[in-house]
C-alpha cells in the first residue's frame, strides 16, 4: 500500500517590485525579487482524499507576498523571507513549516554626468542575491544567503600542477593559466529564534563582505587550484561574520584552451606566447566545498 511520505506546495516565480520614494530628496530606491513560498503541514488529505479543506491556495500565498511587501521592508531579503515564513506558520494552525526562496535581481543606479541619477537604474550582469529560509513552528528560522551567477575571470595568477598522475592522465601541468568561474557561494546562519532576532542582523553588510572576500581572494590569491582558492574564501567569510555557521561554494572551472597556430607560418601561440585562446562551453570542472566552524564529518 503506497503512502504519502512527503509533501509541500506553494507558489513559485512570484515577481515583485517595490519602490521607496524619498519625498524630501526625490531619490527613489528600487528592489526587484522573484519569490517562492512552499508550505508543509497537515495537508495529507489534500493528496490522498481530494480534500481541499486544508489547502491554503497557492493564489492566497501569492496575495500574501504582495500584502506583506506593502506592509514591511522587502530589503534585506533575509528579513522579508523570515516575515513571510512567520506569517504562514502563525496564521494557519495546520501549517507547520514554510519554505521561502527569494531571488533578488540587480538594479544598479545610473551615473549620469558623473552624478548618481535619482530614479534610473541598469542591470549590471546576471548575478543574483538569493535567500533560502525555512521557518518551523516553535523552532525558529533557518536562513541561507547566497551569491549566484557571478561570472569572474583572471588572465594569470593561477596554476595547476602536482596533481595525481596515472595511465589515464593527459593534462599537462601548468604554472600559469586562465581561471574563470561562475560563483555560487552560500552562507548558512545560526538558527534564529524569531523575526525580532532576525531584524537585528546586518544581512546586507554580510552579503557585501562575502562578495568582497570572494572577489579579493579570487583576484589576489596565487591560485594552486580551484579547491585551494575556494577554501580560503570560506575561511575568511567565517572569520568575518560571526553569526555564520557554514559557508559553501560551488565553482565550475570554465576552461580556456590554448590553440597551436604554428601550422600558419610558424606563429607562436603556446606557453608564454599564448594570447589567442578558445573558450570552452563544455565540459567543465565542477568543484564543491563546505567550510564549517566545527568538523562534522570527514569527506
Ligand atoms: O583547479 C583545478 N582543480 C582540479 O581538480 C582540476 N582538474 C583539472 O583537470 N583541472 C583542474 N583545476
Amino acid at each position: 500500500m503506497p503512502q504519502l511520505s512527503y509533501a509541500k506546495y506553494g507558489k513559485d516565480n512570484v515577481r515583485l517590485y517595490k519602490v521607496d520614494k524619498n519625498e524630501k530628496t526625490g531619490v527613489h530606491t528600487v528592489i526587484e525579487q522573484t519569490v517562492c513560498t512552499l508550505l508543509e503541514g497537515d495537508i495529507e488529505t489534500a493528496y490522498t482524499e481530494a480534500d481541499n479543506g486544508p489547502v491554503v491556495a497557492t493564489d492566497t500565498q501569492k496575495q500574501t507576498i504582495y500584502i506583506k511587501a506593502k506592509q514591511h521592508a522587502i530589503d534585506p531579503p533575509e528579513q522579508f523571507a523570515a516575515i513571510l515564513g512567520d506569517h504562514f506558520v502563525k496564521t494557519y494552525p495546520h501549517i507547520h513549516a514554510a519554505h521561502v526562496k527569494i531571488i533578488q535581481h540587480r538594479w544598479t543606479r545610473m551615473t549620469i554626468d558623473g552624478k548618481p541619477h535619482p530614479h534610473s537604474f541598469f542591470r549590471d550582469g546576471e548575478e543574483v542575491r538569493v535567500v533560502e529560509s525555512v521557518t518551523r513552528e516553535n523552532q525558529g528560522v533557518e536562513i541561507k544567503s547566497k551569491i549566484e551567477k557571478l561570472l569572474v575571470l583572471k588572465s594569470t595568477g593561477s596554476a595547476f600542477y602536482g596533481f595525481h598522475r596515472d595511465e589515464f592522465t593527459r593534462l599537462p601541468e601548468t604554472w600559469d593559466r586562465i581561471l574563470s568561474t561562475e560563483v555560487e557561494a552560500g552562507w548558512k546562519w545560526k538558527t534564529f529564534k524569531d523575526v525580532a532576532e532576525v531584524k537585528k542582523v546586518d544581512f546586507n553588510g554580510a552579503w557585501q563582505r562575502a562578495r568582497e572576500i570572494t572577489l579579493k581572494i579570487f583576484a589576489e590569491d596565487n591560485s594552486a587550484s580551484v579547491q585551494a582558492t575556494m577554501y580560503k574564501m570560506g575561511e575568511q567569510i567565517l572569520a568575518d561574520v560571526p553569526l555564520v555557521e557554514e559557508v559553501d561554494y560551488v565553482l565550475p572551472n570554465k576552461h580556456y584552451f590554448e590553440i597551436d597556430l604554428s601550422w600558419y607560418k610558424g606563429l607562436k601561440n603556446t606557453g608564454k606566447d599564448a594570447t589567442v585562446f578558445a573558450p570552452q562551453s563544455d565540459p567543465n570542472g565542477l568543484i564543491y566545498c563546505t567550510v564549517a566552524r566545527k568538523p562534522k564529518s570527514k569527506l
